[in-house]
């Protein structure tokens, strides 16, 4: 069974058309990319799966409960942070993740299991106002999955962080699927975070659904390096068991693959065998192709 089955929705705004007849659908253990450009109707969407506000058409079912017919069963299932998270800032991380024990009726055990799962232990004890962007999305992605829900939908997860904000918190997003299995829907316009999250991205242009594809997660970034000792340098990533590719082409260049943040490592490694980086050059994603084929192509 489906955790989100989305038939024939449509929205209006007076009378803008928002979003225009769109149906689809997130399975059992799956991160799915909602993807489009600025306006497009990713957060009106998320906040009519989040029930805050109504379509004009269509239905949505969560966890096979009709979102309209049975809301409450529906809801159950689904947590989400749409638009701002909902923190208490006057609070201490710990106090905002015990108001949700409280009143959802949470159990010791599980908040300390979401607690570990966060990786804010050791400032669970400081004022939410006083967290950076990122603690407080991982402050509020740590509040949704106290109750073990199903479904987890995110919109723009990782807007406004920085690049170490965004690396933690796809980190956790990564570690809770894979441990919580809940099934997560997320929109992004950041080509490189979706390309790393999903196993299918869903493209949504002028409220409309204009393609989807399946794709198969990469881990890191690939780099092709220009230098002059291919063949040291070939040995040296060979020693290195955190490159997680490595490919010769027929030129000089050497192409790997590495988490973006270790490109400095890679860097100083051949710096100290003396080796001499002429040229370097980060590849494409692959998602970019895609976005522009469909985004700018007309
Ligand atoms: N309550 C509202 N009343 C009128 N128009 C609205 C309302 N909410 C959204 N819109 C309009 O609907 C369109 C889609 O907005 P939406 O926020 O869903 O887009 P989005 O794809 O999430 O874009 P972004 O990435 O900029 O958040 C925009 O033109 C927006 O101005």
């Amino acid at each position: 069974m489906n955790v989100l089955e989305v038939r024939n929705l449509s929205k209006s705004f007076g009378k803008t058309k928002i979003i225009n007849d769109i149906s689809f659908h997130v399975g059992e253990g799956e991160i799915v990319g909602f993807v489009g450009p600025n306006g497009t109707g990713k957060t009106t969407t998320l906040k009519m799966i989040s029930n805050l506000i109504w379509p004009d058409q269509g239905e949505i079912e969560i966890a096979g409960y009709n979102l309209f017919k049975e809301r409450e069963k529906a809801l159950s299932n689904l947590a989400g942070i749409v638009e701002n998270p909902g923190l208490y800032q006057n609070l201490s991380g710990r106090d905002n993740l015990k108001f949700i024990q409280k009143i959802r009726g949470v159990s010791k055990e599980r908040l300390d299991e979401v607690i570990e799962i966060t990786g804010l232990k050791d400032r669970l004890d400081r004022k939410v106002k006083k967290y950076s962007l990122g603690m407080k999305q991982r402050l509020a992605l740590g509040m949704c999955i106290l109750t073990k829900p199903k479904f987890l939908i995110l919109d723009e997860p990782t807007n406004g962080l920085d690049p170490t904000g965004t690396f933690e918190l796809r980190q956790l997003i990564e570690r809770m699927a894979k441990k919580e299995q809940v099934s997560i829907l997320f929109s992004s316009h950041m080509l490189g975070e979706v390309e790393k999250l999903a196993n299918r991205v869903i493209y949504i242009k002028e409220g409309r659904i204009i393609s989807e594809k399946e794709q198969v997660r990469k881990e890191g970034i690939s780099y092709s390096l220009l230098v002059n000792h291919k063949e040291k340098a070939v040995k040296l990533f060979e020693e290195l068991d955190w490159i997680l590719e490595i490919n010769t082409n027929e030129n000089n260049s050497i192409k790997i693959r590495v988490e973006e943040e270790k490109i400095g490592l890679v860097l100083n490694q051949l710096c100290k065998e003396e080796i001499i980086v002429l040229d370097m050059e980060k590849e494409k994603e692959d998602l970019e192709d895609v976005y522009n084929q469909i985004f700018l192509s007309e």
